[in-house]
């Protein structure tokens, strides 16, 4: 499988969509198997660190990622080369949970990783929001400085996560874009036109398609694989085994 047939060509260079990336047994048993006792509950969504959270200098204390968010998913990574040329690979997992109505303002992911994020979405399709960082730009004739959070300036694109689908960031779109998910009940508009990676879409097409262009939220969860930069290992020397 050569992962230049799934990079989504109206999308800052360079992101990919694969559909359908892992099946629907596959994304029931990783959903099953996600312990439902180490949740951390933020004001717009839940998340897990998988192995653990980033210390307060991006150092992650390493340990491998448990059997069920490694397989099938990081020998299929491997195959595509995703994390070819990361130095560890793939060291860390951010689960995030999105009921409808919720999401997540519009960030970098940041020098703490390696610049590569690969996405897997497991439950209910959502739409991504990509946009170029507004350049601090040259004062303007008033003096102001429209830089960050001048409104609307910078180019946009929607990118449509189907579940059981793989989105990969990285090059530019990871170090020159941010990236959210609007807090809404449902996704509308999405067509031909307006969603970056439609001709990659799997069934959702048809499905979005004939419902008028829109997408209703449901319960979404997804794993962001990364190579967190820093690695500790002499941390668990010093401090004995932290819990997983
Ligand atoms: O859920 C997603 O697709 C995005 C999550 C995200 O941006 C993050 O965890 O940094
Ligand atoms: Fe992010």
């Amino acid at each position: 499988m050569d992962i230049e047939e799934y990079r989504i060509h109206d999308a800052p260079p360079t992101m990919y969509y694969i559909p359908d990336f892992i099946s629907e047994d596959e994304e029931q048993h990783i959903l099953s198997s996600i312990p439902s006792n180490r949740w951390i509950n933020l004001s717009h969504r839940r998340l897990q660190a998988i192995p653990a959270r980033l210390s307060a200098t991006n150092t992650l204390l390493a340990s491998p990622l448990p059997k069920h968010l490694f397989d099938p998913i990081l020998p299929r990574f491997k195959d595509l080369n995703i994390f070819q040329a990361a130095p560890h690979g793939v060291n860390h997992c951010l689960i995030n949970e999105y009921l409808p109505g919720q999401g997540i303002m519009p960030h970098e992911d940041g020098a703490a990783y390696w610049p590569v994020v690969a996405t897997v979405s497991l439950g209910g399709a959502i739409v991504l929001d990509v946009s170029e960082k507004s350049r601090r730009s040259e004062p303007s004739a008033n003096g102001r400085d429209e830089g960050q959070g001048g409104a609307g300036k910078g180019k946009q694109w929607k990118i449509l996560q189907e579940p059981r689908s793989l989105l990969v960031t990285s090059g530019d779109a990871y170090t020159e874009t941010l990236h959210g998910i609007a807090d809404v009940h449902a996704d509308y508009d999405l067509n031909e036109k307006t969603v970056a990676n439609w001709t990659l879409l799997g069934s959702m097409k048809g499905v979005i398609a004939g419902n008028g262009g829109t997408n209703e939220r449901t319960t979404r969860v997804s794993l962001t694989y990364r190579d967190v930069k820093k690695v500790s290992t002499v941390g668990s020397k010093i401090f004995g085994r932290t819990k997983t």
